[in-house]
């Protein structure tokens, strides 16, 4: 049976509503000329009270027509501390509006899908063989992350563009790390790093006696082309690669819906405003949402969905399976097949006491964090 694929993007607020919409659109058609052996379902992780409240009629239609589902999740546990305590970190990105980033940690709660591939908001898949990313690593464990290097400290990963194998172990485990870890950048790009990457690419095998388990799977960076890349850019690079590059990711304070045109003129901006523009004209969004016409919106397949709680889902899990999982790096134990549908359940309901893992994470032993330390060249012990 094909696999089952999310490819999500995250919106926690209204400005960065054009790019998730633009990136649906492109992908939605770039699908359409393509034969991808998955079972694709493109979506959007949005934050409930956004999506509830701050949406009019017509952008939640057009929402719901260019994604396929529509997942709303709520703040993650303890996620003000966690902000609170990122806060001088993400300070020194000058990225203040960063800090919510941290919601990526529910993309491994998707349990409903085999694999997941997350892009933010800000990227743009150029051609169809962008989706060979799904093919790359048919054998990726949960404890993989498979990602391309940053630009800004290439031994360790970009999130904005991430393949993952969801995982409620995982989620809860992450989760409760970046509740007790700083994030190196105050955002999720450094605390996924500090989890799946806790050395930094410095050595395998050191990595390797710290935290067997956890990969850092490192992507070409045809897959996630950061621009603008201008005070340093091998413009020779990008023009000899010009013909392979799938994916563009404009990172940085400034997006292409957020400034005038004239200040990039760059290819790949105007290869974003032409799907922007034909966007908007195939929908008719004339006036940029206020004269939306839907008439010609396929409306009744989309539905929305919502995830239940993570500890409902782990308590879940663990009813279902009593299976031991080895700590073990070959470790194929499989806690997402079958998994059941996600179950609506009232939010609202006393929290459940999330059952002991039969799973410890080495980060959960009391000194990794110094082992991670010790392991860096240079440091004093
Ligand atoms: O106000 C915001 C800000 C971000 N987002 C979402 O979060 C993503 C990340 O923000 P973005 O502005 O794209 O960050 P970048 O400029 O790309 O910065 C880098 O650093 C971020 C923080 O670590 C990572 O999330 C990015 O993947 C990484 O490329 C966006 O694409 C959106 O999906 C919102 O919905 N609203
Ligand atoms: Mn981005």
């Amino acid at each position: 049976m094909a696999r089952k694929v999310a490819i999500c993007t995250l919106l926690y607020s209204r400005d960065y509503l054009p790019g998730a919409l633009t990136l649906a659109y492109q992908l939605q058609r770039l699908l359409k000329s393509t034969v991808v052996e998955s079972q694709i379902t493109v979506c959007l992780l949005v934050a409930r009270g956004l999506f509830k409240n701050e949406f009019s009629a017509q952008e939640t239609a057009l929402i719901r027509s260019l994604f396929k589902e529509v997942i709303t999740i709520e703040p993650l546990q303890d996620q003000e501390k966690s902000v609170e305590n990122n806060k001088e970190n993400l300070e020194l990105l000058k990225r203040p509006e960063l800090a919510f980033t941290l919601l990526k940690a529910r993309l491994w709660e998707l349990v409903q899908f085999d694999q997941v591939l997350f892009l933010d908001a800000d990227t743009l898949p150029l051609d169809k063989e962008f989706f060979n990313i799904l093919e790359l690593y048919p054998e990726q464990t949960r404890f993989q992350i498979a990602a391309v290097p940053d630009i800004g400290w290439p031994d360790m990963f970009n999130t904005g563009v991430l393949l993952l194998i969801p995982d409620l172990e995982v989620a809860r485990s992450l989760q409760d790390f970046l509740v007790k870890t700083v994030s190196i950048d105050g955002a999720d790009q450094g605390i996924f790093n500090q989890f799946f990457n806790p050395v930094c690419n410095y050595s395998r095998e050191v990595l390797h006696k710290i935290s067997p388990l956890v990969e850092w799977i490192r992507l070409p960076f045809i897959y996630n082309v950061t621009m603008p890349n201008y005070g340093y850019q091998s413009s020779p690079a990008m023009s000899f690669f010009q013909q392979h590059i799938k994916l563009v990711h404009f990172i940085g304070t400034f997006k292409p819906w957020s400034h005038t045109t004239s200040d990039y003129e760059d290819r790949y901006h105007q290869l974003w405003r032409n799907a922007h523009c034909d966007l908007y004209s195939e929908y008719h969004l004339s006036n940029y949402f206020t004269h939306l016409q839907l008439g010609n919106v396929e409306t009744d397949t989309y539905f929305d969905h919502e995830t239940p709680s993570l500890s409902i889902l782990l308590n879940q899990n663990t009813r279902r399976k009593q299976t031991k999982v080895e700590p073990d790096v070959a470790t194929q134990i499989d806690l997402n097949s079958p998994q059941e549908a996600a179950i609506e359940e009232d939010h609202q309901a006393p929290p459940i006491s999330v059952p002991q893992s039969a799973f410890k994470f080495d980060w959960e032993d009391t000194d990794y964090l110094d082992r991670v330390q010790r392991a860096f060249p240079g440091s004093d012990a």
